[in-house]
């Protein structure tokens, strides 16, 4: 017992001298010297140390580049180690919406693969840089380690860490948010990130179900969509790029924007929302390009105001030395660079839309909408680029029954025969009707025959202003015959 004692206070005093030692060498040797004595007992210590561990960095190839494998690892361990962790930090999601449960910093959590043991370790340290930042948690580098016996070496890069992405990126997916991108957002949340897009969670309520259209149109739109969704093999099999485009025009308010969220519902895809009047040039419309995910809708809206659609190239020294060419809209690979201090022009979109998709993966959507498909230039809309066309028209019975069952809930009622043959005769737009079928006042409960007798009298309005506005133009077209039957007859008199 009493050699016990002793051996124990031998080891007190030793483990006082060395830390007694250490303070000595930190307040007298010089820094480099310092770091060069550490590197060397981490080294010394790693080869007596039969453990192993691999750090992954949150920012990994350059400081603001974020690390896909980082997010998926913090994943994994939230979802399948989080339970046998006893610090834990919960945070709000991006969105302030969703509540994140992770592995708190320096905690130490246990995780089983093969029969092999492995410990994580969540940490952050700071950078060490001259740089001030103005962002808080800027400054801040966060990793984690896992560790292990050196024998377990291969199994851990070969088969344990591949598992670990593939399940973090799973569990991704599973609470994936999904978003509306823009690229004329808040420039400081875009720097932030590093990225040319700024999001915000999408949540429209719109879908198949409250879109009023034509059933079979709607079926075959539902059908084309699950085809693609599901057309993986088949689009590989053909040779063909996995990206379908589609062009929705029609008149305002019938639905064009309505119908992109309710196909994005559908498919379970972001959706980024291109607005092409604030991209600078074709270069900067290719970055846009490049950090799209796959899974996503590209919407374009009001195309033909958004480019010049006569795509004709700039004139001067770059139209010389494109002689060659005589098809405007050929790809010309050399041209996004040499575009720089142009505008988007319509063959740069058409580059990015054959070629960079080709090139980066797929499942994506591209939609254009218009409220004037004969103002677009052919080569904008041939099938290969906007393969389905989708006419979004004027609000028919079969579509009213639609927004009379969401707006009142009614399916029936004594003045629906009225009202299909008004719909029948007059163009209204669905976004008119609806309008209709609103409450007038929060007050006001919706009354289902108040509402219907309102949306008759809007028609038949409607009706006598378009009848009146027909009579118009026939008595302006007559006029305009007259007067050219008479200049006619006028002519030959002055040749004589
Ligand atoms: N087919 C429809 N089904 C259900 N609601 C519709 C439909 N069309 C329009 N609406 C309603 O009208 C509103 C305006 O519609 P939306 O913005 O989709 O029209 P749009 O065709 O995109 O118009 P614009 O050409 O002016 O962009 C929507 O918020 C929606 O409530
Ligand atoms: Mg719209």
């Amino acid at each position: 017992m009493v050699a016990m004692v002793e051996r124990w206070a031998g080891l007190g005093s030793a483990m006082a001298s060395i830390i007694f030692l250490w303070s000595m060498v930190q307040n007298h040797v010089p820094v480099t010297l310092r770091l060069y004595l550490t590197t060397w007992a981490a080294k010394l210590a790693a080869c007596f140390s039969p453990y192993l561990q691999i750090t992954i960095l949150e920012n990994s190839a350059g400081r603001f580049q974020q690390s896909e494998f980082f997010y998926a690892v913090e994943a994994y361990l939230s979802d399948a180690c989080a339970s046998r962790a006893r610090r834990l930090k919960a945070e709000l999601g991006s969105d302030s919406s969703n509540l994140q449960v992770s592995v708190d910093d320096h905690e130490e959590v246990t995780d089983e693969f093969s029969g092999v043991t492995l410990w994580w370790y969540a940490s952050k340290k700071h950078s060490k840089g001259n740089v001030i930042s103005f962002y808080p948690g800027e400054d801040e580098r966060r990793f984690y380690q896992v560790v292990f016996h050196r024998s377990h070496r291969d199994l851990v890069v070969g088969s344990y860490l591949p598992f670990v992405l593939a399940e973090g990126r799973t569990v991704i997916v599973k609470n994936r948010q999904r978003r509306l991108f823009t690229n004329c957002g808040g420039r400081r949340r875009r720097y932030l990130r590093n990225s040319v897009w700024d999001y915000v969670k999408f949540e429209h309520p719109a879908t198949f179900d409250t879109l009023a259209m034509d059933t079979d149109q709607k079926e075959a739109i539902m059908d084309d969509l699950i085809a693609f969704k599901d057309g993986k093999e088949y689009y590989t099999k053909v040779g063909k790029a996995w990206k379908r485009g589609y062009l929705l025009y029609g008149p305002p308010g019938t639905g064009k924007s309505t119908m992109i969220a309710a196909m994005a519902n559908f498919l379970d895809y972001d959706v980024y929302d291109l607005e092409l009047t604030s991209v600078k040039n074709n270069t900067e419309l290719r970055k846009l390009f490049i950090e799209m995910t796959s899974k996503s809708i590209i919407v374009i809206e009001d195309i033909d105001c958004s480019i010049d659609l006569t795509g004709k190239r700039r004139k001067g020294k770059k139209a010389s030395s494109n002689k060659d060419s005589d098809n405007e809209y050929e790809a010309d690979p050399t041209e996004p660079q040499k575009d720089d201090e142009s505008k988007v022009t319509l063959s740069g979109l058409l580059n990015f839309i054959d070629g960079l998709w080709s090139a980066s993966g797929g499942e994506r959507i591209i939609i254009f909408t218009t409220n004037h498909k004969e103002k677009l230039d052919p080569a904008l809309i041939r099938r290969g680029r906007m393969d389905k066309h989708i006419e979004m028209s004027y609000c028919r019975f079969e579509g009213f029954k639609v927004l009379a069952k969401n707006y009142l809930d009614i399916v029936e009622h004594v003045l629906f025969g009225e009202i299909q043959q008004l719909l029948e005769e007059t163009d209204m737009s669905p976004a008119d009707v609806a309008e209709n079928l609103m409450p007038v006042s929060k007050k006001k409960k919706k009354d289902p025959n108040m509402c219907l007798a309102g949306l008759i009298a809007a028609l038949k309005q409607a009706k006598k202003d378009a009848v009146e506005a027909a009579a118009a133009a026939k008595a302006k077209e007559e006029e305009e015959a007259e007067a050219k039957k008479a200049k006619e007859k006028e002519e030959p008199k002055e040749d004589k």
